[in-house]
């Protein structure tokens, strides 16, 4: 009896923490004593798409590496599922601005989703069958079977954002965290990428993108996180994505901008 009673708790403290969110305290940022990210409190919901979106400088990349410790923030607290984030990164997967990422690297396609895989299997792990097998289906996912075997240098742009968001579902992860995904494609590239997002979300899993498409953000996400440096507003699209809340972002640049996303291009 006891031993059933300790089997629920367990189970009811594993699903209490699915819910629980990837949540910021306090995250300052500098970059020579000029702060790129101000005080950001963030709670980002679970199962939901959230948008951060912000001008050009706006700190957007900065509080994603810092918040996954990547670079080091000057103060502030990030948990993962109520646990410091630290602790919590085989559950999440990052994918970087593609432009962060040195391209003429000798590798192909499928060794780069195989990447993925090593928090599970280790650096000096043996992959199985499974494994690739793994690795080749979400190459699927992302459309980019017939490239499983090509030096990653000879992608296009949008061919090598896709063979990285495959990586992060290599990861099997809850959380995702994209910088800019849409960066540089063609609307099928874009089309293709959301609808794996979107899929993910329908798996019960946590996607986050920084995303500068303002025209596309009431389509594509649940959620919005406006920053400037400091964090302007947070929550549901239908009420946070405002005129008002847009301004204060954007500054008198972007009384247009969220139906004219080149307004904010520059
Ligand atoms: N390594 C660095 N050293 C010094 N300053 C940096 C560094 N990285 C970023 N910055 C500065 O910090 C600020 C925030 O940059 P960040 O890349 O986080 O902005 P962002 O919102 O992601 O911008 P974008 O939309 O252009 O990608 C900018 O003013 C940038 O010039």
């Amino acid at each position: 009896m006891l031993q059933l009673a300790n089997a629920e708790n367990v189970r009811a403290e594993a699903q209490s923490l699915r819910q629980s969110p990837f949540a910021i305290r306090g995250l300052t940022v500098s970059y020579d004593q000029k702060p790129a990210v101000f005080s950001v409190d963030a709670t980002i919901e679970p199962g939901k798409l959230t948008a951060i979106v912000g001008p050009n400088g706006a700190g957007k990349s900065t509080m994603l590496k810092a918040a996954l410790g990547i670079i080091k923030p000057l103060s502030g607290q990030v948990t993962h599922l109520g646990r410091p984030v630290a602790d919590e990164m085989h559950r999440i997967a990052y994918v970087p601005q593609r432009a962060s990422v040195d391209w003429d690297f000798p590798v192909r396609v499928i060794d780069v989703v195989l990447m993925g895989l090593f928090r599970k299997t280790g650096l000096l792990g043996r992959l199985s069958g499974a494994d690739r097998k793994h690795a080749m289906a979400c190459l699927e996912r992302v459309g980019m079977t017939d490239f499983a075997s090509r030096q990653i240098g000879q992608l296009s742009g949008g061919q090598q954002q896709r063979v990285f968001l495959a990586r992060a579902l290599a990861q099997d992860a809850d959380l995702y965290l994209l910088d800019e995904p849409f960066a540089g494609v063609d609307a099928a590239t874009e089309k293709a990428i959301i609808a794996v997002l979107k899929s993910l979300r329908a798996e019960g899993r946590t996607v986050v993108a920084v995303h500068h498409d303002l025209s596309t953000v009431p389509d594509y996400f649940d959620n919005v996180l406006l920053l400037n440096v400091r964090k302007i507003a947070e929550g549901p699209v239908a009420t946070t994505f405002t005129d008002e809340n847009l301004g204060a972002a954007y500054g008198g640049r972007l009384a247009t901008a969220r139906i004219d996303p080149a307004a904010v291009a520059g």
